[in-house]
């Protein structure tokens, strides 16, 4: 049964799926202090958060099950994502679910930004009818600056270009093309500062897009600049952007996000009257707090069963058609892994993946995770690497990882070789999958074999002399061992060869170094493939 803990106001409807599962157990305990989620998360597999809940490194290190946090929403700037790599905890998040509604929420903040909306309805419920001060502007014809042209920014100018405005947009990733596309016209971020006459920023919060407009940017704004920011706090330098407002560069100013949440209670924005606020609700509405909470608690489930899964932040995404041609060669790739490391003596230096046929097309960079975690798991342990973390444990323990790709195809469709190169020496296995017939070990060292992955193997060099195989045979089962296949590689009649051997149950060591005392041969080693 696994646990999952729910720590943060998340849809009920969103996390039904998790409740109904019969595997699975939920928790909803919201409003915990870290002392108190670091009391608790000890007992539980998954971690469902929304903004609220700072994910720390003392709560993953806490977590000793930990698989898996889940974000409701798209920011995952609450939870420490290197902390949750180095752990091999997956985070993910639910990207595309508030996309909508956040856009819904800039434009509200826009128009009420433009009329004056919560000044004038604070003024007449307080007693006061007062049709002179709040003379507000058109969108119409004006030019909206988007700062980040992601899923929000993109909808937003859809919505924008129905009003009637133009829009200047910047983003690193937009092209002349997508921006012709979109009807936007690529700009600058100077170019924005200099002429748009309202500007909304949706990037997320980087050491780049930090105070991406401070002082410099307000020196040069434009006269009357109206300013949205629902995307987070921290990118538009707020003491600069109260100080602009006060000179008369900006006009006005509507946000949703502050630097610190939420803002202390003589934060210059509550009492601003050019300034208007929301409580970071960008998100809030019934349909985005569903699709959020359907979205990563059905990613939650496949985490947790084991199964292929989207929207992880700490691991690259895997596009659908890449994961369906790769996907099969996750466990031949786990199991290449831990057969050489087992196979090779000496601490790991380098590990060399070599990928021929018509894998060479492919993004292999997920599989290189699956090799490397095999690798890995033989020393560190199983329970400490997983696909999250190999890259990181390898790359931390200084262990050089150098791939190559061939299109040719050497017999095989595609063949995935793995050397591992130690002080002490270099081995190589190299595996393929065989239609029909599933995963094969197809060379080991230069022995052309063939060998199903899996179970108790035992790997025996010797001189290719007649009589060995009987002697072998004769050893193992007077102690019981049963053989299951045998198969024998050798290079020239009479030079040296191996011999891999399929056992029903693991070898007693003392048995396996009387193997290895047998006149001829070299040496004896047992590989266990789970
Ligand atoms: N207020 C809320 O409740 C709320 C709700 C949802 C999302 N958000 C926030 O809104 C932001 C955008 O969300 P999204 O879903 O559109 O994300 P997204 O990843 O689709 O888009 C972000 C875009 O910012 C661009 N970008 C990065 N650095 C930039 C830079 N220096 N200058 C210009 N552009 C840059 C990226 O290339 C990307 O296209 C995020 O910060 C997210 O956390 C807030
Ligand atoms: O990044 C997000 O998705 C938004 O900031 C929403 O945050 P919330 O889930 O705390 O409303």
């Amino acid at each position: 049964m696994f646990k999952v803990l729910v720590s943060d106001p998340i849809s009920d409807l969103g996390i039904q799926q998790l409740v109904d599962a019969s595997d699975i157990a939920v928790d909803k305990k919201p409003g915990l202090s870290e002392d108190e989620l670091v009391a608790i998360i000890g007992e539980y597999d998954a971690l469902l958060v929304r903004s609220q809940t700072q994910v720390t490194a003392r709560i993953m290190e806490a977590g000793k099950q930990l698989k898996v946090v889940g974000r409701a929403g798209v920011g995952v700037d609450n939870i420490d994502l290197a902390a949750a790599t180095e752990r091999g905890i997956i985070v993910i998040n639910a990207p595309d679910g508030n996309t909508i509604t956040t856009c819904e929420h800039t434009f509200a903040m826009m128009m009420a930004l433009a009329r004056h909306i919560p000044q004038a309805y604070a003024k007449t419920v307080g007693g006061v009818w007062d049709r002179k001060t709040f003379l507000g502007v058109e969108l119409r014809n004006k030019k909206l600056g988007v700062l980040g042209m992601g899923r929000i920014g993109s909808e937003v100018a859809v919505r924008a270009k129905a009003f009637g405005m133009e829009i200047l947009a910047y983003d690193p990733f937009l092209t002349e093309e997508r921006a012709a596309k979109l009807g936007v016209k690529l700009s600058t971020v100077e170019d924005i500062v200099r002429n748009a006459d309202f500007m909304t920023v949706h990037t997320p919060l980087t050491p780049e897009t930090r105070h991406m407009i401070a002082r410099p940017q307000f020196e040069v704004m434009k006269h009357g600049m109206r300013i949205v920011n629902c995307a987070r706090g921290g990118i538009i330098d707020e003491q600069a952007l109260v100080e602009a407002i006060d000179q008369g560069i900006v006009a006005g100013a509507a946000f949703d996000v502050f630097e610190v949440e939420p803002p202390a209670p003589d934060h210059p924005f509550l009492k601003h009257p050019r300034i208007i606020v929301t409580p970071h609700l960008g998100a809030s509405t019934v349909e985005a707090q569903e699709n959020v909470a359907i979205d990563v608690s059905e990613q939650v489930l496949h985490i947790l069963r084991n199964e292929p899964f989207k929207n992880a932040v700490n691991m690259p995404a895997i596009p659908g058609d890449v994961l369906n041609r790769l996907q099969p060669y996750f466990t031949l790739g786990e199991k290449l892994g831990s057969f050489i490391a087992q196979l090779t003596e000496g601490a790991v230096q380098e590990i060399s993946i070599s990928y021929s046929g018509e894998l060479a097309d492919v993004d292999t960079q997920p599989l290189n995770r699956y090799i490397v975690k095999g690798i890995l798991s033989h020393h560190l342990g199983s329970d400490q690497v997983n696909v999250v973390n190999a890259m990181h444990l390898a790359k931390s323990r200084d262990v050089n990882i150098v791939t190559q790709k061939s299109t040719a195809h050497k017999g095989f469709t595609n063949l995935v070789t793995v050397s591992l190169r130690t002080k002490q020496e270099e081995r190589l296995v190299a595996g393929t999958l065989l239609n029909g017939y599933g995963a094969r070990i197809v060379q080991i060292d230069k022995y052309p074999v063939d060998v199903a992955p899996e179970g108790n193997l035992i790997l025996v060099s010797h001189n290719d002399k007649p009589g060995i195989i009987g002697r072998v045979g004769t050893l193992l089962g007077s102690n019981d061992v049963n053989i299951a296949t045998m198969q024998v590689g050798r290079k020239l009649v009479g030079g040296a060869a191996i011999m891999v051997l399929t056992v029903d149950k693991g070898v007693p060591k003392q048995v396996l170094s009387e193997v290895a005392k047998l006149p001829d041969l070299n040496n004896a080693k047992e590989i266990m493939l789970v």
